[in-house]
């Protein structure tokens, strides 16, 4: 997951693989809880989704007392026992309303008396309704009050009445805000329901009624069968119990599928082999989302499906701008009005109201942030129209995410267009309300136009810091590292390794060594077929190898496609001698890092010593000048600034200091007006 300000994606080409999607977020907060509500049954649930709303649900579920055993998405629950339940729990759920509502729900029906229950959220959730599930509650005699603003979390929950629990059988919804009220209620009353039947009706039109489909179909793996007349009369008969089913698979997520099946309707062009398989979920999918497919083929994207997979290729293209009611499939619709980024016509997307009650007002936030991409976009209540920019008007753009994971990877799919304009996500972790490595699976994924893939430079002489502001910087951008001191300091090992001497007469050997290193780099080790050999490449011996084998220039040849391949998405931090003169000439950032032979001789000597190494400070410094010597003046690729190198002196500056300034530099280079101009084929 990138825990990052900002994520910048490179123009993108097109996209081809296959990719293993996480589990439902609606089908994994679901069947915990209704785990978690068979009394001292256990269940084990495969496949569960981990993100942030699980997490919110399972921790919960914890403070109310189930014992729960967790390894990777295996998940294994004990049901609640009633008489466990603590006096007092304070539960926090995020953002997460699959577990606010349900919760809500089965919680004002179990707390007992002498017990009080209190759910809260974050900011955003303190604005998501809740009222009309609080007064199904109450028509029950539950006992339930609002902390802060009426009709809106945080909630108190007290001991229901008993009396009007069993008065009351019949009670009334609303349908229109959000069908999870129907969920919580349809999930909590089989609790209650042992001697008389419950029944509850709904007012107004039930929306999404997909999602009332999984909590029917969910219920009734755990043997709870509701008689369900024309969606608007739900009965939960005398008798009911929760039993487990003893194991569950959780299907994969039909809503994240939506991105994936755009990209492929978008980049994967049949012509050239390409398609993207998805696995984990088919048409035959209990979760709604899954008609996205339906929008997709009608805008001309080409879908196939088998049981638990979808294989997606580009069809029509442009894509065909399409009028659709996406009320059935509200969370994969967002990813329509991406899509119609590359459609030819306006695409309306309607009866699509509850948008405005999601993570954000989504209706608002795709109106705002299309319109930076130089779409024109129209709204209005409940609908929103997307026209494509003209082929002159695209905007590179930083988009805003509203803390909605939705927002974040729809619009990853802007990255295609056809201006090669790169595209910045803001906060992308929030993808990790259901998706946590979307972007990890994109890249996997997507090829980057030729040449767009943003690489920084930093070279430098020995010890100046180049290695750990590389890290610092690529930690903050997100990016991956190439050290290529190591590269040659491997190759100065391997060459000793096969009983080489390090001189210009073995060129020819010496550089098929290099060809043919088989190196893994996993963390301090550094596995030379299989071995490691950190320790010997960092020794004074190390440094003086690598320093000699470096200035044969067949060796340089051998390694140059090597260091090129690292440059991946969504970036690369490099550091060296010769990133930005020989391996990388067109990055759009090139530093020359700089610092006093004594600070530089001074850092290495602390280095070494706090690693254990018994070293003398006058005999490193000398060592040290002369590798830059030998570096400085070597025929090929020698130490030197790139002519378009940014220089920094760093003797007085910290590594915090540094990392800004050339963070600063970037924004500048890469975000500024060099932003729309890179990646053009
Ligand atoms: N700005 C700084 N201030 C103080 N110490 C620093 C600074 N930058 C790096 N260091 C320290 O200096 C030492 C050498 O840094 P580092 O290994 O990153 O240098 P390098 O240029 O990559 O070296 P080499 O050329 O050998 O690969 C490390 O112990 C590091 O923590
Ligand atoms: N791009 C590069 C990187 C390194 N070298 C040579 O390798 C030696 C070790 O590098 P460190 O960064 O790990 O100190 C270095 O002294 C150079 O001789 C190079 O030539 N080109």
């Amino acid at each position: 997951m990138f825990s990052i300000p900002f994520l910048d994606i490179a123009a993108l080409q097109s996209a081809t693989g296959t990719v293993q999607l996480p589990g439902s977020k609606s089908i994994s907060n679901r069947v915990l809880l209704l785990a978690a509500l068979c009394e001292g049954q256990t269940t084990v649930l495969h496949d569960v989704l981990a993100s942030d709303d699980t997490d919110a649900m399972l921790t919960a579920l914890q403070t109310l007392g189930c014992e729960i055993e967790r390894q990777a998405q295996q998940v294994r629950i004990t049901g609640l026992d009633r008489q466990s339940l603590p006096a007092q729990a304070q539960l926090h759920l995020g953002n997460a309303g699959t577990a606010m509502r349900p919760l809500t729900a089965a919680l004002a029906l179990l707390v007992g008396p002498g017990q009080a229950f209190e759910l809260t959220g974050v900011a955003r959730m303190q604005e998501r309704p809740i009222g009309d599930l609080v007064d199904a509650l109450r028509q029950l005699g539950c006992a339930i009050d609002y902390l802060k603003n009426p009709g809106f979390p945080p909630l108190a929950l007290r001991a229901a009445d008993p009396q009007k629990l069993q008065a009351s059988g019949s009670i009334q919804i609303r349908g229109d805000v959000s069908s999870q009220f129907l969920t919580a209620m349809l999930m909590a009353l089989p609790l209650v329901a042992k001697e008389r039947d419950y029944v509850i009706e709904v007012v107004g039109e039930l929306i999404s009624k997909p999602y009332i489909a999984i909590t029917l179909n969910l219920l009734a793996r755990f043997g709870i069968v509701v008689r369900n007349d024309n969606w608007q009369r739900f009965t939960i008969a005398a008798g009911s119990r929760y039993q487990s089913p003893g194991q569950l698979h959780v299907e994969a997520d039909a809503s994240s599928a939506s991105y994936l099946v755009a990209l492929g309707g978008i980049a994967s062009d049949p012509a050239l082999g390409q398609a993207i398989t998805i696995e984990g979920v088919g048409e035959d999918s209990i979760q709604g989302d899954i008609r996205f497919i339906d929008a997709a083929r009608q805008m001309g994207v080409h879908v196939e499906t088998g049981p638990n997979w979808l294989r997606v290729q580009r069809g029509q293209w442009p894509l065909k701008a399409i009028d659709i009611d996406g009320n059935h499939i509200p969370d994969a619709a967002m990813t329509l009005a991406v899509m119609a980024l590359y459609a030819e016509g306006t695409t309306r997307i309607t009866n699509i109201a509850s948008w405005r009650v999601k993570e954000t007002d989504r209706i608002d936030a795709m109106v705002n942030e299309l319109s930076k991409l130089g779409a024109v976009v129209d709204s209005g209540p409940d609908w929103i129209s997307v026209a494509p920019p003209a082929a002159d008007a695209w905007r590179s753009a930083s988009i805003a995410t509203y803390d909605d994971h939705r927002v974040a990877m729809c619009f990853s799919l802007a990255a295609f267009n056809p201006a090669s304009v790169a595209v910045r996500i803001e906060d992308p972790r929030c993808v990790g309300k259901t998706f946590p490595d979307y972007f990890e699976a994109l890249f996997a994924l997507a090829q980057p136009k030729p040449n767009a893939v943003p690489v920084i430079c930093i070279d430098g002489p020995s010890a100046s810091g180049k290695g750990t502001l590389a890290a610092h910087v690529a930690k903050q951008l997100g990016f991956h590292v190439l050290d290529s001191g190591a590269l040659y300091r491997v190759a100065g090992v391997a060459a000793r390794q096969r009983g080489l001497d390090i001189a210009p007469e073995h060129a020819p050997a010496l550089a098929d060594v290099a060809r043919s290193l088989q190196l893994v780099f996993d963390g301090e080790r550094v596995l030379l077929d299989g071995r490691d050999v950190a320790a010997a490449m960092r020794s004074d011996a190390g440094s003086r190898d690598a320093s000699l084998i470096s200035a044969i220039p067949a060796v340089r040849d051998a390694l140059l496609q090597w260091q090129r391949e690292r440059a991946a998405l969504p970036g690369l931090v490099a550091d060296g001698r010769d990133m930005g003169t020989v391996v990388f000439p067109d990055a759009p950032l090139k530093v020359f890092l700089t610092a006093s032979a004594e600070h530089r001789a001074e850092r290495r000597y602390k280095q070494l010593i706090s690693q254990g190494f018994d070293v003398k400070l006058a005999s490193l410094r000398e060592e040290l000048e002369a590798r830059d010597l030998r570096d400085t003046t070597r025929a090929v690729a020698p130490l030197k600034p790139a002519v378009d190198a940014k220089v920094l002196d760093n003797s007085d500056l910290s590594v915090a200091e540094a990392t800004e300034q050339v963070l600063q530099w970037w924004r500048q280079a890469y975000a500024g007006a060099a932003f729309a101009t890179l990646g053009h084929d």
